[in-house]
């Protein structure tokens, strides 16, 4: 368990942490959010006895760090830093081996150091083993950082203190590295981190800290910290946050106030991607349509929870001609239609509909889970080069840069 009371650290002249109180129970995955600078890098290094405070106590495992060797510390706490250079020829598996210093005698047994199985568990656990021979300075920045979540693990310190651990992270190993998180977690390890991916924190924290100028200005559940009015005053931004229609956790979008709403947009997006697409620009305020969907698929579930005007179809068949022309005039009426994996449409219908788009958004078929066969690469070929390409993560910027761009060439 981890207990900070009352713990002030001046860096420079500056106060960066002021009277900050909290505590981390055993088997609990705290994520620490808040802008650049508010001192989660400061917290995270005073509590792993880094930096010692200038008042207030840290303790783990009812010890207090600053007061006891850095070897009894690193027994109980493991860190993976935020970067670290090194500056030797070390291998992958030397730098996870170096996570059993803790335990090496002081007169030289190299019993830590024959026993594998911890260093061996911890390659495996974070993908790292397949590098495990090459140096250091060989592989990739994001590797990197997994090979430092290695040397944490092979630690096997009961708690863990992560300072942006997906911050280089390829999505794929941001998902694994925290739920590999929240496994150890529900193994009994107790872990704080500083995550700045506000999706993430709420999909993989038990509970969150938000700090601000460095203090805590709110905690408890991802439901309760991540609200709009929390978030704007901390990140100085306009938020909306609504719920991922796949993940069922908050997600959170930063808006650019000077883009007004206007405008519809028409969504042909189904299954996941889709829902994504659907839930993101409808917080971001925008008058929506969709479809044509398939009944029985998430983004038709997604739309009709919103109350978006959506055509519903069977699936796998071609359009009816009366589906075909409200399709058009939904196309015809939207500033922007966003394509997002589109539904089956043996008659392609679909496709021809977004030809007459005022301006056509396209969500990277990169992004896009459903398998794809050749027909289905040489169509998002074809829309890419007719739309603006984006992803399912920057498609309200996207979509309110098109409608802005449109709101100007009108007023001209
Ligand atoms: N060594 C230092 N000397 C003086 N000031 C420092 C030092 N390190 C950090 N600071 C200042 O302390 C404040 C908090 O920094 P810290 O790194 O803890 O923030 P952070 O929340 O982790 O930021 P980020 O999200 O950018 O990583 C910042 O204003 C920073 O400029």
């Amino acid at each position: 368990m981890i207990a900070v009371e009352d713990v002030t650290v001046t860096r420079g002249d500056l106060p960066v942490l002021e009277g900050v109180s909290l505590s981390v129970s055993e088997g609990e995955f705290v994520g620490v959010v808040g802008p650049n600078g508010a001192g989660k890098t400061t917290l995270l290094q005073t509590i792993n006895g880094v930096l010692t405070p200038d008042a207030g106590t840290v303790t783990v495992g009812g010890l207090n760090v600053h007061e006891e060797s850095a070897r009894a510390v690193s027994r109980r706490v493991a860190t993976v830093p935020q970067e670290a250079t090194v500056g030797f020829e070390f291998s992958v598996a030397d730098i996870v081996e170096m996570g059993r210093t803790p335990y090496a005698s002081r007169f030289g047994s190299p019993e830590y150091l024959t026993d594998h199985r911890y260093v061996q568990r911890a390659l495996d656990r974070t993908d790292t083993a397949q590098f495990a021979d090459r140096s250091i300075r060989e592989v990739s920045g994001g590797e990197r950082q997994r090979v430092l979540l290695a040397r944490a693990l092979a630690q096997d310190a009961p708690t863990l203190v992560l300072d942006e651990p997906t911050a280089s992270l390829d999505v794929n190993h941001q998902v694994r590295t925290l739920s590999l998180v929240a496994d150890l977690v529900a193994e009994g390890k107790t872990a704080i981190a500083a995550i700045h991916d506000l999706d993430l924190a709420a999909r993989f924290c038990d509970r969150l800290l938000l700090l601000s100028d460095g203090s805590l200005v709110a905690r408890g559940s991802p439901e309760t910290v991540l609200d709009s009015e929390y978030l704007d005053a901390a990140f100085e931004t306009t938020t909306a946050v609504g719920i991922d229609p796949v993940t069922g956790t908050p997600s959170v979008t930063a808006m650019d106030d000077s883009c007004a709403r206007e405008g519809r947009v028409h969504v042909v997006g189904s299954g996941a991607i889709g829902a994504r697409v659907l839930s993101r620009l409808h917080q971001g305020g925008f008058d929506l349509t969709a479809g044509p969907l398939p009944r029985g698929d998430l983004a038709l579930e997604t739309a009709r929870g919103r109350d978006v005007e959506t055509i519903a179809v069977r699936p796998f068949e071609a359009l009816e001609p009366a589906t075909e022309r409200r399709l058009d005039s939904f196309v015809d009426e939207a500033a922007v239609t966003v394509v997002a994996d589109p539904p089956l449409d043996p008659s392609g219908a679909i496709l021809d509909a977004t030809t007459t788009a005022n301006t056509l958004v396209v969500v990277d078929p990169e992004s896009v889970v459903s398998p794809m066969d050749d027909e289905d690469t040489a169509q998002y070929d074809r829309l890419r080069e007719r739309g603006v390409v984006t992803d399912t993560k920057s498609v309200l910027e996207t979509v309110v840069t098109a409608t802005a761009g449109q709101e100007v060439s009108s007023d001209d």
